[in-house]
């Protein structure tokens, strides 16, 4: 296989395959076509390591896949998700088998046909798979199965389902709950009942073990991720302070419009 030697972000010189050459040629001769920095293979890397620094993937937990058109790119099994390089990034077609592997033996993520849930029951354009702590312990403040939010600010980062529709403020906000088993590829079934049943979800939290998020792009999927983790986290606060999450507030006596 020929490689291109190419610089990347800042200055760093990296080995990248042929596709990625085309892609930077591409974009000298077309301004809307996708950046060079914004190639799945680059950005998957760099979205995991944003993952790490905020807990969401310790211990090789966690992942992450971005969808360009037909083309799927999935990040490899068990590694430190942190430290991926943009040429261990699998790609797929658009029913998920892999049609590029890495060069260096590396197995693809277990998370597959879960993040391929997004993909075709949602047309998502990036799905992240999160182990932070607080979709674990959400889970675990929450029984059944819905966690349940409303009247905070940070709602309205999120679309209701596929639509361009924010929820508003005083909207609740209903997140599905599915029990977790030994083998996370074992989850996509109830994952996908989770999403038939839960049409305006964006994410799917798995008791005991963490949540699949997704979005229309991957900075859709991004700062919604961000969003449920923060909801996620105030809530775990918010019964620890014995106050409920899910409870409309009534007046509670500030500064209003005046009369
Ligand atoms: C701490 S190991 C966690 C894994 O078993 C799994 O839950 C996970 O999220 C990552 O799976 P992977 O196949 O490494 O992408
Ligand atoms: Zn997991």
């Amino acid at each position: 296989m020929q490689f291109a030697e190419t610089d990347i972000n800042n200055g760093e010189k990296r080995k990248l395959e042929n596709g990625t050459e085309d892609l930077v040629s591409k974009k000298r001769n077309n301004r809307d076509v996708i950046s060079y920095n914004d190639h799945p293979k680059l950005l998957i890397p760099k979205l995991c390591k944003l993952m790490y620094d905020l807990g969401w993937a310790t211990g090789t937990g966690g992942g992450m896949s971005i969808r360009d058109g037909s083309k799927i790119y999935m990040a490899p099994s068990g590694v430190q998700k942190e430290m991926i390089q943009p040429e261990e990034v699998f790609l797929c077609n658009s029913t998920g088998e892999v049609v590029e592997s890495p060069e260096k033996k590396l197995k693809l993520t277990e998370c597959a046909p879960l993040f391929m849930n997004a993909y075709t029951m949602r047309n998502a354009g990036a799905v992240l798979h999160s182990h932070s702590k607080f979709a674990n312990l959400v889970s675990l403040l929450f029984k059944g199965p819905e966690f349940k939010i409303t009247h905070q600010e940070m709602q309205k980062g999120i679309k209701k389902g596929s639509t361009t529709n924010p929820f508003k403020y005083n909207d609740m906000l209903i997140v599905p709950i599915i029990e977790n088993v030994c083998h996370e590829r074992e989850l996509t079934n109830r994952m996908r009942r989770a999403m038939e049943m839960y049409p305006e979800t964006n994410a799917v939290i798995v008791r005991r073990h963490g949540v699949y998020i997704w979005g229309s792009t991957w900075q859709a999927a991004k700062s919604q991720a961000e969003c449920y983790h923060y909801l996620f986290e105030i809530a775990i606060e918010m019964k620890r302070l014995g106050l409920n999450p899910d409870q409309p507030p009534g007046n509670e006596g500030g500064i209003t419009d005046a009369d």
